[in-house]
């Protein structure tokens, strides 16, 4: 749906380069939720930009539906954009004319008629919940609300894909669930393909299906958002999975077992969805003889699904240990063994 391949973006700033984005490839699969996350100056916005050609690449090729956007005509070019919807962090919103009005500027531009306007505008009103806004001003509205006139201006023109550039940055974090709840429900109802960037970890666990963590205009890790969370590779993804989901052991227990001489070993398990009911810990004590203690616990939802780290220390013959390790394998949940100061 959007292939971006091998993109650069240099920006000038006197004799001086800087380059934004580096050679970034992604491929975006229709009715996926992508997010892009990285920190401020990583070239997020940058690269979001360069999907609807509102910053050309200086290199690379942007492929929506398999149409190369280099080299369109000025006409093609806002065909194409015609099917990309974009949202902004300072919501764009018109502040001279009403919710009504700022809803209904993009079928006004195509020259839809007036009784088509009146029922798509209602309709997208009642999608985001603003039926009784139609006639306020941006100014008489709050952030959330300001963001829902935004998605139903993105709507307006049945656009395929939704650009969602730092939607949520400006809102507070109960207005930021009900925002992205918001985006879940069109993304589900309308099959809209959505890319969004955003520096919050928190945003990419509720809604996405798949992730880039970018780093100085690098993407330098990307996959499902499940698997980046369960088992990140990258120093900074590690920092961002730490914001939301934190696995490592509290100190004050670390002080404890590196004081422990009791022969052991202490494990990291990982598991999914079904796995979470399982009783592991009475099969390690009942099956191996071992003796497990709950050292360390989480557990999140990442999207629809339930994922959770236990941190056990088990006791008991060094062979019946391996034995256990062996099982606890078997049963498909993701064993670490670590040391005491991990
Ligand atoms: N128009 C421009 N001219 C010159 N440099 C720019 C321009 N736009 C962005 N940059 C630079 O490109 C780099 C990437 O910026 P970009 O805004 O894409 O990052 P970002 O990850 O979106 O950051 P933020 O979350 O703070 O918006 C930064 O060093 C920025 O200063």
């Amino acid at each position: 749906m959007i292939q971006l391949e091998q993109i650069s973006k240099r920006y000038y700033q006197g004799k001086r380069e800087i380059d934004a984005v580096k050679n970034v490839t992604l491929d975006v699969q229709k009715g996926e939720i992508f997010g892009i996350i990285g920190y401020s100056g990583a070239g997020k916005s940058t690269l979001i930009r360069c999907v609807n050609f509102l910053e050309q690449p200086t290199s690379g090729s942007v492929r929506i539906n398999g149409i190369e956007l280099e080299g369109l005509k000025r006409a093609e070019l806002r065909a194409v954009r015609r099917r990309i919807g974009m949202i902004f962090q300072n919501f764009n919103l018109l502040s001279s004319i009403n919710v009504f009005d700022n809803v209904a500027a993009p079928l006004q531009l195509v020259k839809t008629p007036k009784e088509a306007i009146t029922k798509k505008v209602r309709e997208l009103l009642d999608l985001v919940g603003l039926t009784d806004k139609e006639e306020s001003f941006p100014h008489q509205l709050s952030g959330g609300q300001k963001q829902r006139v935004a998605i139903a201006r993105a709507l307006a023109s049945d656009p395929e894909i939704l650009l969602c550039d730092e939607a949520t940055s400006a809102l507070d974090p109960q207005t930021t669930e009900s925002i992205l709840d918001l985006l879940l429900e069109i993304n589900r109802k309308y099959k809209i393909t959505i890319m969004l960037i955003t520096h919050e970890m928190h945003v990419i666990k509720k809604i996405c299906d798949r992730v880039a963590v970018m780093e100085n205009g690098e993407v330098v890790e990307q996959g499902t958002v499940m698997d980046i969370i369960s088992a990140p590779q990258q120093p900074i993804t590690k920092n961002f999975i730490k914001s939301i989901f934190d696995v490592t052991l509290p100190s004050v227990l670390l002080n404890k077992l590196e004081n422990d001489k009791r022969p052991g070993k202490i494990l990291r398990i990982s598991f999914v969805g079904e796995n979470a009911a399982d009783p592991i810990l009475a099969d390690l004590a009942t099956q191996f003889t071992l003796r497990p203690t709950i050292l360390y616990g989480n557990i999140t939802q990442i999207k629809e699904t339930i994922f959770g780290c236990l941190i056990i220390g088990v006791t008991g013959e060094a062979s019946a240990i391996e034995a256990g390790i062996d099982y606890l394998t078997q049963q498909q949940l993701r064993i670490e063994v670590i040391e005491h100061a991990e």
